[in-house]
């Protein structure tokens, strides 16, 4: 037994509700009526029009769902939304999420569930939401199932889909991207964080031409179209040359610091074949620089590639042509946005075949440490700037210009001590020494870096 029944309830309520019941019904014996009198369409078009009178209208918005998963594999969508609108929490957001992986160099910011927040976009008003449910297919361990709901006025579904969506997963792209840990490999090791601290600001070399170099690199990432466009593959080869010690090394650190590009270092004496070498090259990353370090005295390729005729044995082996097949010809079929650096003590001692116009296009030679490279150093390791310039800082100019000097030896003078006074004692000391010791003076030294454009592009850019 209910313990209310009609007789209990106020006259008004019973009366309505019995109202409602009595139109129900008659509702439903039109609707049986129509179905056996009219044809289909009919009875759909007028049922429309009811719908439209009588039922209360619906919501203008329209929510579209992003799940974590689709099925067993994550979705893309997802990943990239969280990214994104970590971009967009504000002072409204009233609970948050803080996490961090070891590997991690930052803090991962996050909303916590049903925390909403507002996105604008070309006008339109979006709302994002964390959703965090129970899933009740779920098994045994987490079975939590997290999603978005992304909310907005539904007349914009076509724009939201085509491009707000392509505009989050882009935006995510490249915050991924700036976030980047970036990796070094070779074939030794697996692929260990690259934590090298070199930086374009901590580079002894002339401020004119370490500009040119980052135009270089700016010019070459924005250029997919053009390379496209004549048909070369998106890549480009720098060969760095000049004696131990002026920051080859260094500067390829650099160049991979500035365009969050990984850096794999082959070392060609252990590869055996042109097999083995295409392999590697097929297993590295596009955004990625390839190093090849020590070109003239790591392998004799030239000796190998005319053993070819003679012993069958050598045909497979790494030779001259296969690495240069390599730079050339499967570059242009792999791969995308690749850079490939060479390095040198020995220019000279190079196959010219190496050297060719089209292979490497940018030639710079790193060379003995010079006054504006002493003052970079001077600035970053005992923090002397020009309005704060020491006394010494004339002296051991003059004696930079009248020395060979590498940066690296500059720079091991000047961590000898946090004073200054004493660190730029010793290098005037060691400079001296340097000077009686050998009294070559400068040659062809006299810049630190030298650009030698050899694609025909960047020449006909220069005049
Ligand atoms: N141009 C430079 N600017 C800043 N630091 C430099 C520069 N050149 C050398 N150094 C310092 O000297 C160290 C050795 O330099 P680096 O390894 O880059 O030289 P390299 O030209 O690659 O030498 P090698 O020919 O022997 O490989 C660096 O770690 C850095 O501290
Ligand atoms: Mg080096």
């Amino acid at each position: 037994m209910y313990p209310l029944s009609f007789k209990d309830m106020p006259t008004s309520a019973s009366s309505l509700f019995s109202a409602y019941a009595s139109l129900a019904a008659f509702i439903m014996l039109v609707r049986s009526i129509m179905d056996q009198l009219l044809p289909h369409e009919l009875r759909s078009y007028i049922f429309s029009i009811f719908n439209k009178f009588f039922y209360t209208p619906r919501s203008l918005d329209m929510t579209i769902i992003i799940d974590e998963k689709c099925g067993y594999i994550s979705n893309q969508v997802y990943e990239a939304a969280e990214v994104y609108i970590r971009t967009k929490i504000s002072d409204l957001n009233e609970r948050l999420r803080v996490s961090k992986t070891p590997g991690q160099k930052t803090l991962n910011i996050a909303v916590d569930k049903d925390q909403e927040i507002i996105d604008f976009f070309d006008g339109i008003k979006l709302r994002w939401c964390f959703v965090c449910a129970e899933d009740k297919k779920g098994g045994s361990g987490n079975n939590e199932k997290h999603q978005f709901e992304l909310t907005f006025n539904k007349k914009h579904r076509a724009k939201v889909i085509d491009s707000y969506m392509q505009h989050v997963l882009a935006r995510a792209d490249a915050i991924r991207q700036e976030e980047k840990v970036l990796k070094l490999d070779s074939q030794y090791s697996g692929p260990i964080d690259l934590e090298h601290p070199s930086t374009f600001d901590t580079l002894a070399m002339d401020p004119e031409l370490k500009r040119t170099i980052i135009e270089d690199l700016d010019r070459f990432v924005r250029r997919k179209e053009f390379y496209r466009k004549i048909g070369k593959a998106w890549k480009r080869g720098y060969l760095l040359y000049g004696p131990p010690g002026t920051g080859k090394s260094s500067l390829i650190a650099a160049m991979a610091n500035y365009l969050k590009f990984d850096v794999y270092d082959l070392e060609l004496t252990s590869i055996y074949d042109n097999s083995e070498l295409r392999r590697i090259m097929l297993s590295t990353s596009n955004r990625s620089i390839l190093v090849i370090e020590d070109i003239d005295c790591t392998v004799d390729l030239q000796n190998r590639e005319s053993e070819e005729g003679n012993n069958e044995q050598s045909n497979t082996r790494l030779t001259l042509s296969g690495l240069l097949n390599f730079i050339d010809g499967l570059w242009s079929s792999c791969g995308d946005e690749r850079i490939i650096v060479f390095t040198t003590n020995n220019k000279d001692k190079l196959d010219p075949a190496l050297l060719r116009p089209g292979r490497m296009d940018v030639h710079i030679h790193m060379s003995y440490c010079t006054p504006s490279g002493f003052r970079v150093l001077a600035s970053n390791y005992l923090g002397i700037h020009e309005s704060n310039a020491h006394r010494l800082c004339g002296e051991i100019e003059g004696l930079i210009e009248s020395t060979e000097v590498t940066p690296a030896e500059v720079a091991e003078e000047l961590m000898k001590s946090d004073d200054a006074d004493v660190a730029l004692e010793g290098l005037v000391c060691f400079l001296k020494r340097k000077k009686s010791e050998s009294s070559k003076i400068k040659g062809e030294g006299t810049n630190n870096i030298e650009i030698e454009e050899t694609d025909e592009d960047a020449k006909k850019k220069q005049t």
